[in-house]
This record gives structure tokens, sequence and C-alpha cells, in this order.
């Protein structure tokens, strides 16, 4: 039988399939193959107690991508979570979020959440920001229930990671979307949590079938890999239609005259607010450069 590992703890492998989840070990074949399974892996399980609903993990299937922080496989997008008010955004660190996907080649979506707390004319400010960031931008209310439609079309067929900062709003988007979510969690734990184990695992939620989301720990912990400044302006979808039309080539977009990207900014072509945040990364990557080197 196949499944999906939605939950990893102390050694055990919780499994979702046609049959429910199962409580599952990974047989010693892995230890010798130094390949360790992974929530969100799809596996191929022996069922020992159908009762139980008991079994063992036997082979993973090949993966299509991997994540390390966290450590799960086969994550296809991204839905990062802000706030448009308590808290305010804090878009510097959507923006390093979004560097951090387009490294690794996972599209996003952004969503501003707690759209019913402020005017349009604030919704619209986010909105110029971001247009032409690369990410879909959706607006909602997750306490009233106002656009998560939309969310749920967004992630239907795949599976996404969901990311935010503290208060924003993750567990009651999460919660409207999966209701059941709150009691799975409370049921698996029973189960695993034998021993005391109170840290946050990773932990995947089935929407529907074939839709999972992963509710992600540690946001503000975030840091894009390492990274050459050169390339930092390929993160960066905003200045694509205008790279190779600068004065020189190879132009990074900061004090180069006959610079096509800053004419855009001027010509209010490109977010202003999206150009100086490429710029104060830039600055922070060739920082760190003279550090590493001096
Ligand atoms: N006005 C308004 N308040 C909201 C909305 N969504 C969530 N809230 C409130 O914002 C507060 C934080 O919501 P949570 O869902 O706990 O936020 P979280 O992102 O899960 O926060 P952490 O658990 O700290 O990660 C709660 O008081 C919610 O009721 C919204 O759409 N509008
Ligand atoms: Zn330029």
């Amino acid at each position: 039988m196949q499944g999906r590992i939605v939950k990893g703890i102390a050694g055990f492998y919780y499994v979702d399939t046609e049959d429910g989840i199962f409580e599952c070990r990974a047989k010693g074949i892995f230890r010798n193959q130094k390949v360790k399974p992974l929530v969100g892996d799809l596996v191929e399980l022996e069922v020992l107690s159908q009762e139980e609903k008991e079994g063992s993990v036997i082979s993973i299937l090949p993966r299509k991508s991997e994540l390390i922080r966290p450590a799960v496989a086969n994550v296809d997008q991204a839905l990062v979570i802000f706030a448009l008010s308590r808290p305010t955004p804090n878009l510097p660190l959507l923006d390093r979020f979004l560097i951090m996907m387009k490294q690794k080649e996972i599209p996003t979506i952004i969503c501003f959440n707690k759209s019913d707390m402020v005017s349009e004319e604030e919704r619209e400010h986010f909105r110029q920001i971001y247009r032409d960031c690369g990410s879909k931008l959706l607006f909602i209310s997750a306490k009233k229930g106002e656009g998560t439609d939309a969310v749920r079309d967004c992630l239907r067929g795949h599976m996404t990671t969901v990311a935010g900062p503290s208060g924003v709003g993750k567990s009651t988007l999460i919660n409207h979307l999966v209701p059941e979510a709150e009691m799975e969690t409370g049921k698996i734990s029973e189960k695993a949590d034998r021993g005391k184990h109170t840290t946050r695992h990773s932990e995947l939620f089935r929407l529907e079938k074939g839709s999972y989301i992963l509710d992600t720990p540690g946001f503000t912990a975030l840091e894009p890999e390492a990274m050459e400044k050169e390339e930092l302006r390929f993160c960066f979808p905003e200045f694509d239609p205008y790279e190779g039309s600068c004065k020189f080539q190879g132009c990074i977009h900061d004090r180069e005259p006959g610079c096509a990207v800053k004419e855009a900014v001027e010509d209010g072509k490109i977010s202003k607010e999206r150009y100086e945040s490429y710029i104060s990364f830039f600055r922070e990557l060739k920082e760190r450069e003279r550090r590493r080197y001096s």
C-alpha cells in the first residue's frame, strides 16, 4: 500500500493512506542506505495490523524536492502569510522569504490577512509594491472567512508549505481550511507522546485528496542560502524585463550610469520599495563578503 508521511516523531512515521493514518516504523534497510524518510515522502508500506493501523515503511518513492529547514520532501509551493495590521507587515522579512523561495525555485503565494482591519487604500498600497514580484497575491480575512476559497483554489493538488511570522493568523486560516486539524493533531500525539516530545514538529494536513499543507515553524530564523551578491538581482522578477538594457554589461543596478532598472524605478514602472529592498540586501551581501575576505 502507498501513502504519504504526514508526521514523524521519535522514530515513528504517520502515513496517510486510503485506509486512514498508519503508525509505522522504518525498516532497517534505511539505516544502511543513509536515507531517512521525511515528512512529505510518498512511501510504500507493509501493513502489520489493519486493526491497530500499524505498519512498516519499506521504501521511499523518488522525491521531487527536498527542503532542509524544515526537513520535508516534495513541497511544490509556498504560501506566506502576513497581516496587513497587527502586526504591521515586516516587508524586509517578506522579501527575504521571497528571495529564499526563488533560490529554491519554489513558487510562492503571498497572502495578506486581516484585510478587514484596513482600508482599500492600504490594501492597494501593498498590491502596488508586490504587483510584479512574481508571486500571486491574495487579500483575505481568515477570521471572517473572506477570500479563503481563493486560498483553497491555490492549494488544490499541491504540497504547500505555509509560513508566516507570529500573530498573523496562520492558525486561524489553517483551522478554517482544515477544521479537523486540531482534532487530528490530538489523536496522533496521544499515540506518539508516550515519551515527552515537546518540540514543534513539521506536520502535514490533508485538505483533500492530493492536497496537503505543511505548517512551518521557525519563520523568523530565515536565512537565505549563501549567494554571490551579483546573483541577487535575479531573485527580483520585476527587473527581468530590463535585464540586458543597461549601459554596462553585468550592471548590478546600484550606482552605474545608464541603468535601465533605476530608470524604470524613477518612471514608476518598478516599485520603489522593492528596489530599495534589493539595494539593502545587496549591501548586506557585500558587507558579508567584505568580512569573509578581511
Ligand atoms: N481582525 C482579524 N483578526 C484576525 C484575523 N485572522 C486572525 N486574527 C486574529 O489574530 C490573532 C492571531 O491569530 P492566530 O491565528 O493565532 O495567529 P498565528 O499566526 O497562528 O500566531 P502564532 O500562533 O503566534 O504563530 C488572533 O487574535 C486572531 O483572532 C483576521 O482575518 N482579521
Ligand atoms: Zn542596471
